[in-house]
C-alpha cells in the first residue's frame, strides 16, 4: 500500500445563494471524488486554476477541514474516520510551507524560539543543551548559520526567512509537508536555491511533499509525479516529464500552451 492514499475524496461547501425572496442553499464541490496515492520520498506537484480545489484538497488531508466522504489512509488508517479527539494530535504529522514567509513567522519571536516552540510541539520535554543541540541542526539542514539564531525574522532576506519557515515545517518531525506556491513570493535567483534545498531534504530526509504551484516550470524541476486539478477532480495525472511531453487532457494541453516558454521546451 502507497505511503498515503486518498480515495474517492469529497469536501464540499454549502453556501446560502439566491435572492432574499427565494433563498436556497448551494453545494460547491470544492473537492469532488479525488482519488491519488503518494510514496515515502515522492515530491507530489498539484497543480490548476485558482478556485479548482487545491487548497481545499490540502487543507482535507492536512485534518483541517474532515471531508464529506472518501477515505485519507496513512499506516494502514483512515484518518477521515478519526474522531475529532484524534484528528487533532495528527494535525502534526503534517505540516506546511507558505508563499510568504515573512507572514507566516512571528515577527517578534527570535529563530531560536520559533524553531524551539516547533521542536516542543513532537518533544514536549526536550530542553537545554538538547534542545539547543536540535536547533542548531535544524538551521544547519536549512543551509542557516546557527549563530544567528538569537536574531529575528525582519534581519533575514526572504530567501532566509523562507529557510527559516522550512525548518519550522521539518521541526515537529512530519509525515508529509504541504508546500502552497513557497517559492512564488521570492526573487528569480532565490527561487532555484529554495528548490535545490527541497530537493536536498528529500534525498537526504526522505522528505514526501505535496507542492502547490502555478508555475509550471518549478513543477517540471522538482515534482516526480504531477496531478492535474480541474473543478475540484483529477484531470491528468503522470510522470512529470511524461506529462509535459505528452499531454493527455484537454484542459491540461490548454495550461502547458497558457506557458510559451514552457510550451516551446516542452
Ligand atoms: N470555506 C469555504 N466556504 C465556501 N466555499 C469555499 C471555501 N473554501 C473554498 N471554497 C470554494 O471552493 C472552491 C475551491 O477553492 P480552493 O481555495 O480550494 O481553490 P484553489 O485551487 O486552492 O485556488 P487558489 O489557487 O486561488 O488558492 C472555490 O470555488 C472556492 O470559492
Amino acid at each position: 500500500m502507497a505511503y498515503l492514499e486518498i480515495r474517492e475524496l469529497q469536501t464540499h461547501f454549502k453556501k446560502r445563494a439566491g435572492s432574499i425572496f427565494s433563498p436556497h442553499v448551494e453545494t460547491i464541490k470544492a473537492v469532488d471524488g479525488v482519488s491519488l496515492s503518494i510514496e515515502k520520498g515522492e515530491i507530489l506537484g498539484l497543480v490548476g486554476e485558482s478556485g479548482c480545489g487545491k487548497s481545499t484538497l490540502s487543507r482535507t488531508v492536512m485534518q483541517l477541514l474532515r471531508p464529506t466522504a472518501g477515505s485519507i489512509i496513512m499506516n494502514g488508517e483512515d484518518l477521515a474516520k478519526l474522531p475529532s479527539s484524534e484528528v487533532r494530535k495528527r494535525r502534526l504529522d503534517f505540516q506546511m510551507i507558505f508563499q510568504d514567509p515573512y507572514a507566516s513567522l512571528n515577527p517578534r519571536m527570535t529563530i531560536f524560539a520559533t524553531l524551539a516552540e516547533a521542536i516542543k510541539q513532537r518533544h514536549p520535554n526536550v530542553g537545554g543543551a538538547d534542545l539547543s543541540a536540535r536547533v542548531a541542526k535544524l538551521m544547519e539542514t536549512v543551509g542557516l548559520d546557527p549563530r544567528f539564531q538569537k536574531k529575528y525574522p525582519h534581519e533575514f532576506s526572504g530567501g532566509q526567512r523562507q529557510r527559516i519557515a522550512i525548518a519550522r515545517a521539518l521541526a515537529p518531525e512530519p509525515k508529509l509537508v504541504i508546500a502552497d506556491e513557497p517559492v512564488s513570493a521570492l526573487d528569480v535567483s532565490i527561487q532555484s536555491q529554495i528548490l535545490n534545498l527541497l530537493k536536498k531534504l528529500r534525498a537526504e530526509l526522505g522528505l514526501t511533499m505535496i507542492f502547490i504551484t502555478h508555475d509550471l516550470g518549478v513543477v517540471r524541476y522538482l515534482a516526480d509525479r504531477i496531478v492535474v486539478m480541474y473543478k475540484g477532480k483529477i484531470v491528468e495525472e503522470g510522470e512529470a516529464e511524461a506529462l509535459f511531453a505528452n499531454p493527455q487532457n484537454a484542459y491540461t494541453k490548454k495550461l502547458l500552451a497558457a506557458i510559451p516558454k514552457l510550451a516551446a521546451t516542452a
